[in-house]
């Protein structure tokens, strides 16, 4: 994912504290080098970590709520509602743990979050070693723990001046929910705050056809000049799906240096339509991908949209050369960490970055032979392949084993979470 550095056969990477200090071929390290630990690498292959750029991890605990519907019937008649009546800081404490959980195994090392309770996540975050953009949501309607706009925004810029520069793995950020949820004058305040505390700004954007209808009938004119003639595309924006786009959006998206996170299985799954990522590309946008929360996915497997992304706009363009293997791995890497804005730290294996690394087991009979490595890691491969997983040079997960969280008391938490959730979710269906 270095593209100044071809592929290394037999080679080895050196990391001292969190930041990789020397990596080349393994006799040359050997000689120079006498490590204190060393991890075998034999038959495995060594990425940058994946980066999730886009989703809302306590939502964990709804997968499988309520599926095949469209974004507004989802988010208004099942999502907050239950939402309202479910979402507390143990809540998100549990969720949030579940998805680190499984972000581990799977080898994603970043991901960019937007959820209620910002302090409860931030807090899993410092304690199982994963490094995070937390956002935390203002909207203009009663949200969990709030009445809505001034209480929400006020918690955000609270969270958001406690928490910047305080926490080598954890970024703060705002997040304005989306277009149609935040009044114009409500984005700019967002805009002005996070300009003064120099911070970025996460958000859904241009993600389905009646957020674009609703914006063209109120504003006469697209989600993206919309909140871009507001001044969020003078901010460090990450805009995630980006799905109702035309060619003058993506040339301002691409101008403005926004961060573009393309959300394929659940884009499909609520029938928001195909993002025109390939374009995007060619203009130049820095495109990362994720998985939004586990309740439209229904999980947060980076490596299920790696492959989502490559095969979807084949299919969707009619054409087999669209979105190659080394291009969709590119979005998890080395594009979705400048898709967040952080790309002079994570997403590639280089002397000076930080040390977020996974090893992938390229062994398994059912998986062989193997010829071409990024054809392998996106076509044959998956997240049980995933042997280690290294954040800032402390190791996450070894031999599949997760390190850092106590699996059985999760296992313990997410039952009696989820007891209280089917419950209601079985009282519905007698009601309905
Ligand atoms: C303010 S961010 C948290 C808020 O967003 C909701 N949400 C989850 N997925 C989506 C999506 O794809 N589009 C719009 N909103 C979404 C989530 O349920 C929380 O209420
Ligand atoms: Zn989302």
């Amino acid at each position: 994912m270095n593209p100044e550095q071809p592929e290394l056969r037999d080679a080895a990477v050196v990391v001292r504290g969190d930041r990789i200090v020397a990596l080349g071929p393994r006799a040359d390290i050997d000689r120079q080098y006498n490590a204190a630990r060393t991890i075998p690498g034999d038959g495995r292959v060594l990425l940058p970590g994946l980066i999730n750029g886009h989703t809302h991890t306590a939502m964990t605990l709804f997968r499988g709520m309520v599926d095949d519907l469209d974004l507004m019937t989802w988010l208004n008649h099942y999502v907050f509602p239950m939402e309202a009546r479910f979402v507390t800081p143990e809540f998100v404490r549990t969720g949030t743990e579940l998805a680190c959980w499984e972000m581990i195994r799977g080898g994603t090392t970043t991901f960019v979050d937007m959820y209620f309770y910002p302090d409860e996540i931030a807090g899993v975050v410092d304690r199982c070693g994963l490094r995070a953009v937390v956002a935390s949501p203002h909207i203009d309607y009663p949200s969990p723990g709030f009445a809505g706009w001034e209480d929400s925004f006020a918690a955000a810029t609270d969270f958001v001046s406690r928490w910047q520069d305080r926490h080598p793995r954890i970024t703060p950020a705002f997040a304005p929910h989306a277009p149609y949820t935040v009044a114009p004058a409500h984005l700019q305040a967002t805009v002005e705050k996070a300009l003064a505390m120099d911070a970025v700004i996460s958000m859904h954007l241009a993600e389905a056809p009646a957020e674009s209808a609703y914006i063209e009938e109120n504003f006469a004119t697209t989600p993206v000049r919309h909140v871009a003639g507001l001044g969020l595309y003078d901010t460090r924006l990450i805009a995630a799906h980006m799905v109702q786009l035309d060619a003058e959006d993506i040339a301002l998206t691409a101008a403005a240096r926004v961060g573009a996170v393309h959300n394929p299985t659940s884009n499909m799954k609520l029938g928001a339509g195909v993002s025109p990522v390939p374009a995007m590309l060619a203009a130049g946008v820095n495109v990362g991908l994720g998985t939004d929360g586990a309740a439209s996915n229904n999980d947060l497997d980076m490596w299920d949209e790696i492959r989502m992304a490559a095969l979807l706009h084949k299919m969707a363009s009619g054409d087999p050369t669209a979105l190659p293997a080394g291009q969709a791995l590119a979005m998890a890497t080395r594009l979705g960490a400048a898709a967040i804005h952080m790309g002079d730290r994570i997403g590639r294996l280089q002397v000076g970055m930080q040390a977020d690394m996974i090893q992938l087991d390229v062994t398994r009979t059912h998986q062989l032979p193997l010829y071409d490595v990024s054809s392998h890691l996106v076509y044959v491969l998956g997240s049980e392949n995933v042997q280690t997983t290294i954040v800032a040079g402390q190791v996450l997960m070894q031999d599949r084993e997760v390190l850092t969280l106590d699996e059985s008391a999760l296992r313990a938490s997410v039952h009696k979470a989820s007891n209280a959730i089917r419950r209601a979710l079985d009282e519905q269906q007698e009601n309905e």
